[in-house]
């Protein structure tokens, strides 16, 4: 019998290569309910596409989707740029049913909430699911690294970062990705976002991660383990291959997509260490783990506002990195929410304050 699949955030990067992974394997999974945004005539050729449910709040009002839809379907993949479906997550985690889960920030932000459910959570971000695959997960894990291609800006001097332009931020050298998570990888914060992200999904210390640069995005991932071994994950640069597995895991599908290069050609790989110095957003991933949940919740919901106010041209690099690190100490104290609704609540707050904050600059 085929999974039925629910795709939140259908028509982005993540739910399009979703769908490609679904049609390639007609006969193991069929989708019943898409969710997207403001894409509605997409949205609405993938409904017909798949004779299945569809729910846009841009069709259909505010998050409110077709319950029945929802619970009928044996696993969910969570791709959409917003949180706003956390709670219908929640609920499906609940129903003890499995969630491929590529939206980081959930995790960043939300993970004293899910936690509990960390059994069913399946990771789709590249570095995460290259983890998960080679041991991070495993006793004996002594260390891990997170590995990134440099982003759009990795070759600049710093006051070229400085002055980069939107255009420029959005030519990633390597994946094709959705807006908002190319930005966040321009200037390593997506790299910040992965530590946190890695540290909660695998219930390690900052100290235990590391950032490494790997220019071609072939290599997304090293384990160290506490005899001395490690592990490395290779692949294409595709999230065919991360989505695939977190649809069919524990088994692996034949994508038959090119492996990477030759196992003798590994050794020509090269990992650099990040140049925090040209890239400072870069150790804003460990601080936050210093600092606690709500520190961490606050980068990701002050980053999703940065890059607004960087499109808008009301934030440069520079101020985006105070903003940040203002949002970071600002909520150290504050203790995490205790449901769902409260975590919504703060956001809401927090949001409001940070937005004030802006209009003061
Ligand atoms: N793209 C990639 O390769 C990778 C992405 N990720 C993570 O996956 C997530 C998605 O990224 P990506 O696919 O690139 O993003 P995109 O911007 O390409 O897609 C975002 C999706 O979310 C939908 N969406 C946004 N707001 C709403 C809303 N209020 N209600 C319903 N749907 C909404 C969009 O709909 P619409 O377009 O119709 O407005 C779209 O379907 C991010 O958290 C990103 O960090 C992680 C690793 C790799
Ligand atoms: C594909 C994926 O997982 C992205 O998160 C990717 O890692 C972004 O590219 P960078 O490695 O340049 O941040
Ligand atoms: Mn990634």
């Amino acid at each position: 019998m085929a999974l039925k699949v629910a795709v939140i955030g259908a028509t982005g990067s993540v739910g399009k290569q979703t769908l490609e992974v679904i049609d390639r394997f007609p006969d193991k999974f069929v989708p019943t309910l898409l969710v997207g945004g403001k894409n509605v005539e997409l949205l609405q050729i993938l409904g017909k596409k798949y004779g299945c449910s569809v729910f846009s709040p841009w069709l259909h009002g505010p998050a409110e989707l077709p319950l029945d839809k929802l619970e009928s379907s044996d696993i969910m993949v969570y791709a959409a740029s917003t949180v706003d479906y956390l709670n219908y997550m929640s609920h499906f985690l609940g129903l003890g049913k499995p969630v491929c889960l590529s939206t980081k920030e959930i995790i960043v932000e939300a993970w004293p909430l899910i936690e509990s459910f960390s059994g069913l959570i399946r990771p789709v971000d590249s570095e995460h699911s290259a983890l998960w695959r080679i041991g991070a997960k495993e006793p004996g894990v002594k260390s891990i690294y997170v590995v990134g291609s440099g982003g759009s800006l990795r070759d600049r001097k710093r006051e070229e970062i400085e002055n980069a332009t939107l255009d420029q931020v959005l030519s990633h050298p390597v994946w094709n990705m959705g807006p908002k998570v190319t930005f966040d990888s321009a200037f390593l914060i997506n790299k910040s976002m992965e530590v946190i992200e890695a540290s909660h999904l695998f219930n390690l210390r900052g100290e235990q991660i590391s950032i490494v640069i790997e220019r071609t995005g072939s290599i997304h991932a090293l384990v160290d383990f506490v005899d001395g071994s490690r592990n490395v994950f290779f692949s294409k640069p595709t999230m065919l291959i991360p989505i695939a597995y977190a649809l069919s895991y524990p088994s692996i599908l034949p994508l038959d997509e090119e492996t990477v290069r030759q196992p003798g050609d590994a050794l020509g790989y090269r990992l650099d260490k990040p140049d925090f110095d040209r890239f400072p957003w870069g150790k804003l991933g460990h601080y936050a783990l210093e600092l606690g949940y709500t520190s961490r919740m606050a980068f990701s919901v002050a980053d999703e506002i940065a890059f607004e106010c960087f499109k808008d041209k009301i934030m440069k690099p520079s101020d985006i990195y105070d903003f940040l690190v203002k949002a970071i100490e600002d909520y150290r104290a504050i203790s995490y929410p205790e449901s769902i609704t409260e975590y919504f609540s703060l956001r809401h707050d927090m949001i409001e304050k940070m937005w004030k904050e802006v209009r003061a600059i």
